[in-house]
């Protein structure tokens, strides 16, 4: 039987005595965001020294025309940067970014996908028979789908959709910080092989860039996801002005309904990936500095009188925000079992994001409803 890419790859780097050609991985960036550009960078800064994956990175763009008529992909291509998501910064030459998703991804093997999650159901169904069987896929996406069986996460979407495996990446992230390369962490969530996990985080890691594989996709990435509706929260307190200690027991009390969210949903979430950077880390970075944060303090300060897609648009430039959907997705899981006074925090955040309550309300409930602050409510399960 030929050798698969596979196990001729497990020993990744060592030097061998026959001197052969080893195929190489392939990796292919599906998104070129504010974050899709950064994971690029720092992906294509490792291909250049790991043997075992090819120096090119394909990076796929979602084409859109600039101000002075020309495609962005093309601007990417001559310049090395992605002028719209993440100016002045150089991707690394080896970057090629491509507007053709199909032949993006058909030679790779390995997928990384970071895209806005909204987007996520329309690109799974292009890529349906489009990439290679035994390709090995990663998500950076926080957000999930969903269903009429409940929550689909954004992995299993692309697990279920294209019959491959998927890992997820998340963690304090902020991706200007990471551009610049100032020190983070980050959690690589797998399911069952670790070897996949390893080479994923060989991938990614820098002496600026540090991450750990934990045995835990779900709870990994609910962490990734639900924390963009804290984040509203703590924008919120910023825009009313509310201080510190407001905004510590928002995030706190966020961080029992993540967990209690998460532990509802799938059992097998464990305590300890709440400590990863993937959980509390991230949690604080997004409600200090992340964009959810930054919008949601603007929305509170215009009394809820503009609307988040207005303030969205105007402030991030083509960025979207992932908490406001995310916010209605869970309202819905919510709805659907009952489970509204489980989780005051985030009902209320939707609640405000569409104009039901006002700004004030995230403290005004915290006041008048028992089991939001003081009393242990559904929290006191987990
Ligand atoms: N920016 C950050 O600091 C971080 C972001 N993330 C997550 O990564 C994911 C991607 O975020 P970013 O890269 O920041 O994206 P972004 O917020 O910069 O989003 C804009 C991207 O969406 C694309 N787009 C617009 N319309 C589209 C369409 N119809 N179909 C497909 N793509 C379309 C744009 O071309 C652009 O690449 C999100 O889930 C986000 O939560 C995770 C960690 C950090
Ligand atoms: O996920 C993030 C940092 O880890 C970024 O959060 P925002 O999308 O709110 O900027």
């Amino acid at each position: 039987m030929a050798p698969t890419l596979e196990n001729q790859m497990t020993q990744e780097n060592e030097p061998t005595s026959q001197v052969e050609v080893v195929p190489k991985y392939k990796v292919t960036v599906v998104g070129s965001g504010n974050w899709g550009s950064v994971a690029s960078k720092l992906i294509a800064s490792n291909t250049l020294k790991l043997s075992s994956f090819h120096d090119e990175v394909k990076m796929w763009v979602f084409e859109e025309t600039l101000p002075t008529g020309e495609k962005l992909t093309e601007v990417i291509n001559q310049t090395n940067e992605n002028v719209k998501y993440l100016p002045g910064i150089k991707l690394g030459k080896n970057v090629v970014a491509d507007p053709n998703i199909e032949h993006a991804v058909k030679d790779a093997n390995m997928l990384v996908f970071v895209t806005p999650h909204q987007f996520m159901e329309g690109i799974c169904r292009r890529l349906v028979g489009k990439v290679k069987p035994d390709v090995k896929a990663i998500s950076l996406i926080k957000g999930m789908e969903v269903k009429m069986e409940g929550p689909c996460m954004i992995s299993t979407l692309i697990s279920d959709q294209l019959g491959i495996n998927c890992c997820v990446l998340m963690g304090a992230n902020i991706a200007n910080e990471i551009a610049v390369e100032k020190f983070s962490e980050a959690t690589v969530g797998y399911r069952e092989d670790r070897e996949v996990a390893q080479r994923w985080v060989r991938l990614f890691s820098t002496s600026y860039f540090h991450v750990s594989p934990v045995q835990d996709v779900e709870g990994v990435e609910l962490c990734g996801t639900l924390k963009n509706v804290v984040a509203l929260a703590a924008g919120f307190v910023d825009g009313l002005e509310m201080g510190n200690n407001t905004k510590a027991a928002i995030m706190r009390i966020g961080l029992r309904e993540m967990k209690t969210f998460s532990k509802l949903m799938f059992s097998t979430v464990k305590d300890s990936t709440f400590f990863e950077s993937c959980g509390v880390a991230d949690l604080i970075t997004t409600c200090l500095g992340g964009r959810n944060r930054k919008v949601a303090e603007a929305f509170a300060r215009n009394g809820g009188k503009r609307s988040f897609d207005e303030l969205e648009a105007e402030m991030l430039q083509g960025q979207k925000l992932q908490g406001v959907s995310t916010a209605r997705e869970l309202y819905e899981v919510l709805s659907k079992r009952g489970w509204h006074e489980l989780f005051p925090l985030f009902t209320t955040v939707h609640d405000i994001s569409v104009g039901r309550l006002p700004p004030s309300a995230i403290v005004e409930y915290s006041e008048h409803t028992p089991n939001f602050s003081l009393v242990e409510g559904s929290a006191q399960y987990y």
